[in-house]
Order: structure tokens, then C-alpha cells, then sequence
């Protein structure tokens, strides 16, 4: 298990039944900006059908109601016979062999009702038509979108949706669209997923940090919920699962203003709190926002029947999959719906190491890449400027005490700032050293109780206090306002939680800043952070250049790792890790 996921995860048990999970790689057709004339033909626009379910499937499904009302009859009367008189054993028996057999038809009925009645991309009972006036922009529109926005559309079903370029060709009620009222316009990765997800299908979403991927995941979520008839919204329909507690709670808070108007209850569970208070929220949930840890532990003493859930979303996926959280997601998705799942995945940051993984949990996923970069290569956000230094391990407490001061300084007294440490310990010693010095600052890593590290962030955001001293647990996902700088005290263990760290500051198209104080210790990361801030037009230090531009590719357990080299720069000499 890595360092981080020591911090963050709990340990479950590994279910081999999801390891024989089928893996279904399929060649898929490509879109790109000048590629797009299918989807000015309304009549090439796929349709489904626009109920979720046929009339023959609903009377199979009433039928098999029926049954299993009547079987549950003769099951408590059997249950109270039994318990009168031992004769009445065998009958019993047959009783309950008789509910069982008309639970089973029920379960069959309800997974056809979703596969057979639809065409295969609506195969959790979703419907999507393309609003007609999306339908009749010109093309050229549509072309300019895509090339601005440089978006990037795989789908090997080829259906070729028009990405919903302004929020008026959403098909969500009135009342679903209170949360993003106050925006201009969909950002490009809700645009360009939303009409696919609408449609039923799995998603693979990779867009920058901050631009608006919760959203992506979460409008048609509420909306699948809030389309199915009452009588089949009971029980969680919905898993959103995250790495850390923090992330999880800032789902939740975000569906569940989604959810409220539209009757869909939202709850999150997650680690290092009381179980029993969590257990109390869980009744007439629809979706269940949580850390995999305690979602098994609830899945596996039964408080939590993930059997129903079809619309399943690993945020921050590539981690989701990573070694120290791979195995708890399998058996996540062994017990969520064995058909007529939905399953989508969104990051920032999609290393190849993850990617053949990914697609054992999807069928035929459509994959949106927004940015130059649709071979899903590392990149950082654009808006973020990044400065890196290059010192010892012993310049960089005064180094850092410098920048608070100069970052902290006359009007901008009250910035935010977010500075990164490695390790817990680390962590709390680089606090203290921060309060010594009078500033004003709090601390969130894995040493801290739960509520500790939820008052950090909250003082945080509230601007109350204006550092925060943290680990990898704050690195992914935290959406915290007007974050000024982040600061790298110790380098991450991977390019990609550099990114997502430093994808703290520049949200929602703002500009940000990051520093980082890189040593010798991280040389072997050099080549792939030079990638990174190249690929961001980011000036790099020719100190950080000395240390050579190869760069080792993070490899998975079950797909090895290989090299690559940029090619157009000097070679490194020899790479040690000291
Ligand atoms: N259409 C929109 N227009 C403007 N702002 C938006 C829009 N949609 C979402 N936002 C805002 O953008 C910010 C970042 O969104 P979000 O947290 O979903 O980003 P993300 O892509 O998930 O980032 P990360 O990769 O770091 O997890 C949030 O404050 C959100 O309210």
C-alpha cells in the first residue's frame, strides 16, 4: 500500500468474485473540432424511447409484483404456522421457496425492463432527445465550440451528440437548475459530457482542475433519480464515491442542493466518524456520496444495498484505482446493480497506468477530453502560474517564511494561501514553525481527528484563518475560494498530485499561482514535471533541467510500467533515490 493511501484509506478485504469482472476493450470512433458534420443532421442524432419503460415491461414488471406479494403472504403465513406447530415445517418451506422463486422473476423483470425495452445506450431507463434548437445550429457553430474549447469526443457507438453549449438545451426541470442559475454557461466538460450521460451512457471525463466536473456528474444524476416513476425510486439508485472525507462532503453538499427541489435525497458516509450517527441518515436515500472504506463496511453489515445503484461515478478516478483504493472499489462495483449500471469516471489527470483498468468496470465508454491533449497526457491548468526553485532541504524553512511574509503583505494581509507537506509529521512541525512566526494558521493531514480537520477547512474557506498547512488529503478535488498560492514545502510522490495540488488555486477561470521548492531527493520526478510546465508555456529552471528529462512512467500492478523519454532534451546521467 502507498504512503498516501496508508493515511486515507481503510483496509477491507479483497473480493475475488469482482476480479473475474469482464473487460471489454473496444476500438472507438474519434471526434474532434472539424469533425463534427454528422452532428449537424437532426436525423442522425440517436433517440431512445422517451419513457423509461415500455408498457410490456411494465406489466411484466406488475406482474411479477403480484407474485411476489402473494409469495410474501404465504411466506409470513407459513413463518407463523411454523412456529405453531412442527407439521406445518414443510409447508413453510415451500413457502419460502415460493418467495424466493418470485423475488428472483421480480429482479429478472426489472433488469430486462431496462436492457430490452431501450437501445443499449440508455441502459439504466435514461432518455435523452437533443433539443431541437441545439439540433438546428450551424454547424460552424458547433465546429468553433469544439475547436475553442478543444474538446475531444471518442465514443465507439459513433452517436455523435452536439455537447449542450448553453444551458437552455438541458433537458432538467425548472427546478434542477437552481444551482448553476447564477452561471454564464456549461463549462466545456459539462457541455460535451452531459447529452452522453443524459443518454445512458459510461463516461470517462478528463478535464483540468477547477473547471466544473462535479457538476458534469452530478446534474444528470439528480436527473435520472427525479425521472424514475415513484414506485421504482427506492433504495440508493446512485454512488458517487471519492478518496478522501473531505472531497466526499463537498459532493454532498453540492447534490444536495440539486436534489432537494427534485425530491432526491442525498446522504454521504465516510471514515473517522461515529458509524452509528451515519447509520441514522441512511433511510430513503437515493444517493450515497461516501469513501470506500466505510461504504464497504455499511455495504457488508447490510445498512447499505448498493444492488439497485446503476448510476455509479469514481470521482477522482485515476486515484480511485490506484493501489491503495483499487480492491475497495471492486467490491463497490461487484455490489452495485449487476446490469443496467452506469458507470463514469472523472479526473484531471488519467495516467495510462489506470486506463485499461478503467474500461474492465465500463461498457463501451465514451471518453471526453478537454484541452490540447486528447492522448490524455499530464497537464496542469493553464491559469495557474508555476514557479519552481530549486534548493536544498535546509533553505527551505526560511525560504518559506519568506514567501508568507511577501504573499501576506499590506492589501493582501488576508490571502489565502495553501501550503503542501509530504508527510503528517512533517505536516504538524511546519505548522507550528508557521504559528511561531505569528501567522495565523491551521493544519489538515491524517494525524487529526475528523472533526479537526473539518474545522481546519471550514476556517479556511471562511477566511478566518488564511493558511492552511496540509497533506495529499487536501491535494484532490477541495474546491476552497479565492485560493491565492499554494506552496510545495516537499514534493509530492507522483507528477499527477502535483497537479491536483496545485489545481487548488486558478478555479472556476480564475488565475492562480503556484511555488514549489523541489530538492535533489525528487530528481527522479524532474522529467516529468519539466513535461508539465511545458505543456503549460511555464518558464523551467535550468537547475531543474540538470537533473535529466526522463521520465518513469508510474506502472499498475496488473499492467506494468514502461519508460518514456521527451527526446528534445539532454539526457539524464543516472537517476538514484536517495
Ligand atoms: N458552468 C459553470 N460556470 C462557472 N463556474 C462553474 C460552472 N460549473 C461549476 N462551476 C464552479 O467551478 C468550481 C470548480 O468546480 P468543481 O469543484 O466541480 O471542479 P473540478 O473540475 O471537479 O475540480 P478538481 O479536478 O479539482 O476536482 C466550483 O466553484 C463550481 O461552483
Amino acid at each position: 500500500m502507498s504512503k498516501r493511501s496508508l493515511e486515507d484509506s481503510e483496509a477491507v478485504d479483497v473480493s475475488k468474485e469482482a476480479r473475474r469482472e469482464a473487460k471489454r476493450l473496444k476500438k472507438g470512433g474519434k471526434i474532434k473540432s472539424g469533425e463534427t458534420s454528422a452532428r449537424a443532421q437532426p436525423d442522425l442524432v440517436a433517440t431512445t424511447d422517451s419513457g423509461p419503460l415500455s408498457k410490456e415491461e411494465r406489466r411484466a414488471s406488475k406482474k411479477a409484483k403480484k407474485e411476489a406479494a402473494k409469495a410474501d403472504l404465504a411466506e409470513s403465513a407459513a413463518t407463523s404456522t411454523a412456529a405453531a406447530s412442527e407439521d406445518t415445517e414443510a409447508d413453510a418451506k415451500a413457502a419460502r421457496k415460493a418467495a424466493r422463486k418470485a423475488a428472483k422473476v421480480e429482479q429478472a423483470s426489472e433488469a430486462t425492463s431496462t436492457s430490452n425495452g431501450h437501445s443499449s445506450e440508455a441502459s439504466n431507463g435514461l432518455a435523452y432527445n437533443q433539443d431541437p434548437a441545439l439540433s438546428a445550429l450551424p454547424q460552424a457553430e458547433i465546429d468553433t465550440f469544439v475547436a475553442e474549447k478543444q474538446l475531444a469526443i471518442e465514443d465507439p457507438k459513433k452517436q455523435l451528440y452536439r455537447p449542450i453549449t448553453n444551458f437552455k438545451y438541458l433537458p432538467v426541470d425548472e427546478a434542477q437548475r437552481a444551482p448553476f442559475a447564477k452561471f454564464e454557461s456549461p463549462t466545456p466538460i459539462q457541455a460535451a459530457c452531459w447529452p452522453y450521460l443524459l443518454a445512458g451512457r459510461d463516461v470517462v471525463g478528463v478535464a483540468e482542475t477547477g473547471s466544473g466536473k462535479t457538476l458534469a456528474f452530478g446534474v444528470p444524476c439528480i436527473r435520472f433519480i427525479a425521472s424514475l416513476p415513484k414506485s421504482q425510486r427506492n433504495g440508493i439508485k446512485a454512488c458517487i464515491v471519492s478518496p478522501t472525507r473531505e472531497l466526499a462532503m463537498q459532493i454532498y453538499e453540492q447534490l444536495v442542493k440539486q436534489g432537494e427541489s427534485a425530491g432526491v435525497k442525498v446522504t454521504c458516509v465516510y471514515g473517522g466518524t461515529v458509524k452509528d450517527e451515519q447509520r441514522k441518515t441512511l433511510k430513503g436515500t437515493h444517493v450515497i456520496v461516501a469513501t470506500p472504506g466505510r461504504l464497504n463496511d455499511f455495504v457488508q453489515e447490510g445498512s447499505i444495498d448498493l444492488s439497485g445503484a446503476r448510476y455509479v461515478v469514481l470521482d477522482e478516478a485515476d486515484r480511485m484505482l490506484d493501489k491503495g483504493f483499487e480492491d475497495e472499489v471492486r467490491k463497490i462495483i461487484s455490489a452495485t446493480a449487476p446490469s443496467g449500471r452506469q458507470t463514469l469516471m472523472f479526473t484531471a489527470t488519467w495516467p495510462p497506468s489506470v486506463r485499461e483498468l478503467a474500461d474492465t468496470f465500463m461498457s463501451e465508454p465514451v471518453k471526453v477530453t478537454i484541452g490540447d491533449n486528447a492522448s490524455g497526457e499530464l497537464r496542469a491548468n493553464t491559469r495557474i502560474v508555476q514557479e519552481v526553485e530549486v534548493m536544498t532541504q535546509f533553505d527551505k524553512q526560511n525560504r518559506l517564511l519568506e514567501l508568507l511574509k511577501q504573499y501576506q503583505s499590506g492589501k493582501n494581509k488576508n490571502d489565502r494561501i495553501l501550503v503542501f507537506c509530504l508527510y503528517k509529521k512533517e505536516a504538524t512541525r511546519v505548522e507550528e514553525t508557521i504559528r511561531r512566526r505569528g501567522f495565523n494558521v491551521a493544519g489538515i493531514h491524517g494525524d487529526l481527528n475528523q472533526q479537526k480537520r473539518t474545522e481546519s477547512l471550514a476556517a479556511f474557506k471562511a477566511g478566518s484563518v488564511p493558511v492552511l498547512v496540509a497533506t495529499d488529503v487536501a491535494a484532490r478535488g477541495l474546491d476552497i475560494p479565492a485560493v491565492k498560492h499554494v506552496i510545495n514545502v516537499t514534493f509530492p510522490l507522483t507528477v499527477e498530485d502535483y497537479v491536483h495540488r496545485i489545481g487548488r488555486t486558478g478555479r472556476a477561470g480564475q488565475d492562480g499561482h503556484a511555488y514549489t521548492m523541489f530538492t535533489d531527493a525528487e530528481k527522479g520526478l524532474a522529467g516529468a514535471l519539466i513535461n508539465v510546465l511545458k505543456s503549460a508555456n511555464q518558464s523551467v529552471p535550468e537547475e531543474l533541467m540538470k537533473f535529466g528529462t526522463t521520465v518513469k512512467k508510474k506502472g499498475h500492478d496488473a499492467y506494468g510500467a514502461f519508460y518514456k523519454d521527451t527526446g528534445d532534451m539532454k539526457k539524464a546521467t543516472k537517476i538514484t533515490f536517495d
